[in-house]
Formats: structure tokens, sequence, C-alpha cells
């Protein structure tokens, strides 16, 4: 397990191509799939004769710059122990997992800005947060040096916002993305479930439930598709607690704007809403 930007600096030249799993702990099974697919890549990478063979590096870092005031930065869940475990079982070469003072030993004061992408939808609800997201996203980026990089189809405009971040900005560094993991009920697995009591568990499968009824009026088009999707989301809002929905949207994959009513294409049906104290996200691609 490695602490510091200065162990990671000195470790990298030995660890030749490398393949990065970011992620803020609490790991389950959704981080488990990146982390396959991060094995995967690293298998198969030939070894050269400057540095053997390729290395999956899973960093833990719960992010304060992506956290607004009155968000849930101080009791999101941590389990160390519990991570380190997974990352043994799961083949992980190196842990990396700095300090708050290791990734901030000063005011950021310089920051990546997401442009409009960022600004709407997750942007609009969390305002800052792709900022947030990107800032450490760019400094982990020059900590590890990845040549790839994983990261969860679950959170899709944060997908595209780093996409558009590696073009934008000439990173050197492939993205690959992994589908998002769900619980045998459809609930996409999240570190923010533990937060769920059995009743709020129960009325939160109206998101994935709204998706499905969204991606099966998915020939009636956008118009459809909403509504589909909307009357479970409606329905819920009168269960105990209700479910109250940040945005309900049906997006362009790669700028996250809203699509015509005759579009056709790829698209995603994306949604956020409130479960109790907890707030929840998911989505589904479709195609049009
Ligand atoms: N169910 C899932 N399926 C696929 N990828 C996932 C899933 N959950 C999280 N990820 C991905 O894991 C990476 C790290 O995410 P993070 O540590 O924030 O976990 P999380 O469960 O999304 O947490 P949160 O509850 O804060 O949303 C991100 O790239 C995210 O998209
Ligand atoms: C990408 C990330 C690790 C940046 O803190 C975080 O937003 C997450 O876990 O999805
Ligand atoms: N899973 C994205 C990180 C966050 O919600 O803060």
């Amino acid at each position: 397990m490695v602490r510091t930007p200065e162990e990671l600096a000195a470790m990298r030249p030995s660890l030749g191509e490398v393949v990065l799993v970011p992620t803020m702990g609490a790991l389950h099974s959704g981080h488990r799939r990146l982390i396959s697919l991060a094995r995967e890549k690293r298998d198969r990478a030939a070894p050269t004769a400057a540095h053997g063979s390729a290395t999956v590096v899973v960093s833990i870092f719960v992010n304060p710059l992506q956290f607004s005031p009155g968000e849930d930065y101080d009791r999101y869940p941590r389990d160390f122990a519990a991570d380190l475990e997974v990352c043994a079982e799961e083949g992980v070469d190196v842990v990396y997992a700095p300090s708050v003072e290791a990734v901030y030993p000063g005011e950021q004061i310089v920051r990546v800005d997401s442009g409009a992408m960022g600004r709407v939808l997750e942007g609009e609800f969390r305002p800052g947060f792709f900022e947030g997201v990107l800032t450490v996203v760019a400094k982990l980026f020059h900590m590890v040096q990845p040549d790839m990089a994983v990261f969860g189809q679950k959170d899709a405009q944060q997908l595209a916002v780093i996409r558009r971040m590696v073009r934008d900005l000439n990173m050197p560094i492939t993205i690959l993305a992994a589908p998002t993991v769900r619980e045998e009920d459809g609930l996409a697995t999240s570190s923010r479930n533990v937060y769920l009591s059995p009743q709020e568990r129960h009325n939160a499968l109206a998101l994935s439930r709204a998706l499905l009824a969204g991606a099966d009026a998915s020939v009636t088009g956008p118009i459809g598709i909403r509504s589909a999707a909307r009357a479970v989301l409606d329905e819920a809002a009168e269960a105990s607690p209700p479910v109250v929905v940040d945005y309900l949207a049906l997006v362009d994959p790669e700028t996250f704007t809203e699509v015509s009513s005759d579009y056709r294409g790829e698209a995603v049906l994306a949604v956020a809403a409130w479960v109790g104290d907890t707030r929840l996200i998911d989505n589904v691609p479709l195609t049009l």
C-alpha cells in the first residue's frame, strides 16, 4: 500500500504499463467489476524488457473537493481494512490511499472546469461537483501516470465529463468503461446504499424500475420513454418514505444535453432521487 505521491513517484518506473481504478473506497461488487476489467487489460499487456508486466493500481480517496457543504463527506462510508481485503482478493497490485493533506497540501487554487456539460443534471444539483471530480482525477492521473483508467457506467455523466477532459486536455490516457453492476432485484450497487433502511431500500427500487420501464418503451421514442419512466416515479412519490426526484433525463451520452423528440441514436436515460436522507443515481444506455 502506498500513502504518498513521493512513494508512488519512486515506484512508478518499475510498474510498467499501469491501469488505474479510481475509487472513494467502501468497495463493493461494482468496484470489483472495474478491477476485473483492469486485470484483464493488465494480463493482456505484453511484458517489455524495460518494465516486465503491467500493474493494476486502485486509488482510494474520499475527495473533499467534490462534496458541497452540507453533503455527506463526513459520514461517507469508510472501511479501509475491508477495502484492502477486497483488493487482495481481486489481485490488485498497488493500493494508493493518500491522505487529504498529501493530495491537498495547500489551497487548491487551480481547478479543472467541466464547462457546460458539467453544470447540468448532477452538476446542477451538486454545484461544484464536477470541478471537484475533474480536479482530483487530473491530480490522480498526474500522480499515478496511468496508461488506462477504468470508470463505471453507473456514474455516466462523470464518465462522459472525464472522457471530455482527457480529449480536451490531451491527456495520453485510454478511458475504459465498465457496465453497471446491480443487486439481484435491480438496485445499482453503490457505497451509499448502506445508508438505506429496509423500507427505503425497497422504495429505492423505483429508480431501476423506472429505467427499465423507459427502456421497455424505447421503440416509442423519447416522449414515450420519458413518460413510461415518469409514471413509475410518480407512483413512488406517493410511497412512504417518498422517492423525491431531482431529475429524470434522456440525454445524448457524449454531451449530456436532452435529446429532441425525434432523436434517433444512442442515448442515456438518467435519474437522481432522494429516498429519505439518501441521494441515489442510476441510468441505462438506450438505442433509439
Ligand atoms: N454499481 C456499479 N457498477 C459499475 N461501476 C460502479 C458501480 N458503483 C460505482 N461504480 C464505479 O466505481 C467508481 C468509484 O465510485 P465510488 O467509489 O464513488 O462508488 P459509488 O458506489 O458510486 O459511491 P457512491 O455511493 O458515492 O455513488 C466510479 O467509476 C463508479 O462509476
Ligand atoms: C472518480 C472519483 C474517484 C473521483 O473522486 C469519484 O468521483 C468516484 O468514486 O466516482
Ligand atoms: N460516485 C461518484 C462520487 C460521488 O457521488 O461523490
